[in-house]
């Protein structure tokens, strides 16, 4: 148990975890490798994207974070279409060209692409597809997180997934 005296320097430290200790704690942390896409009235896009995770079951509802500052951010805010297409093993290459600063039009010519029920791409040879309509928005620092609702799924079992872990990428292969 810790003493009166250590609980009071506990309490009164000061910040230290600056941005890129966080970074470096958060590099430590493996994570799937996502494309999200949108299409609609404000256009077509699509960003690389680690940052997504499960909200809940009922109604089925992911969340992803993004960048108010990235290049895709005012399509996005216009559009209520997304899919969170979760890259497989083979697919770093177009983790990389949705990550850069790179043309739309280059980044959707790297693959081959459905439309969703919403109207979003959804990548062909993804590991598994979440098409969705977002719920909600809220802002956090220098992020958006939207709340998806999941209207339809599609997945490729027989796929490895692709992992980001250390700042590099890492192959998972299925059973
Ligand atoms: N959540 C994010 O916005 C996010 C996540 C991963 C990578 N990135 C971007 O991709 C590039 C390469 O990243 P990297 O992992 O090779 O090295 P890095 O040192 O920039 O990031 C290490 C880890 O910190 C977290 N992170 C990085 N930037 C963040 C941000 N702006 N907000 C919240 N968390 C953040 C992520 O978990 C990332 O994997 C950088 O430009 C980074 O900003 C952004
Ligand atoms: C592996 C990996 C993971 C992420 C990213 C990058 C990479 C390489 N990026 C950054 C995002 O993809 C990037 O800002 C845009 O695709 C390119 O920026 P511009 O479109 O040029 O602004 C990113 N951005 C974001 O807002 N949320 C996220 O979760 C992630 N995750």
């Amino acid at each position: 148990m810790k003493s009166q005296q250590q609980l009071h320097e506990v309490l009164t430290m000061p910040p230290l975890v600056d941005k890129q200790s966080f970074r470096n704690a958060m590099s430590t942390l493996a994570a799937a490798v996502n494309v999200v896409t949108t299409d609609g009235p404000g256009g077509r896009a699509g960003f690389t994207a680690t940052a997504v995770c499960s909200v809940c079951d009922e109604p089925p509802t992911l969340l992803v974070c993004l960048n108010r500052s990235a290049s895709v951010y005012d399509t996005f805010n216009r559009n209520d279409s997304v899919c969170v297409n979760t890259l497989a093993d083979h697919q770093s290459d177009l983790s990389n060209l949705f990550g850069g600063k790179t043309d739309m039009d280059q980044r959707f010519a790297g693959a081959q692409w459905s439309k969703a029920v919403t109207g979003a791409p959804v990548l062909d040879e993804a590991l598994v597809s979440f098409d969705c309509t977002v719920s909600k928005r809220t802002s956090v620092g220098t992020h958006d997180i939207l709340f998806c609702e999941v209207v339809s799924v599609r997945q490729h079992d027989d796929a490895g997934s692709l992992v980001y872990f250390d700042r590099g990428y890492h192959h998972l292969k299925g059973q």
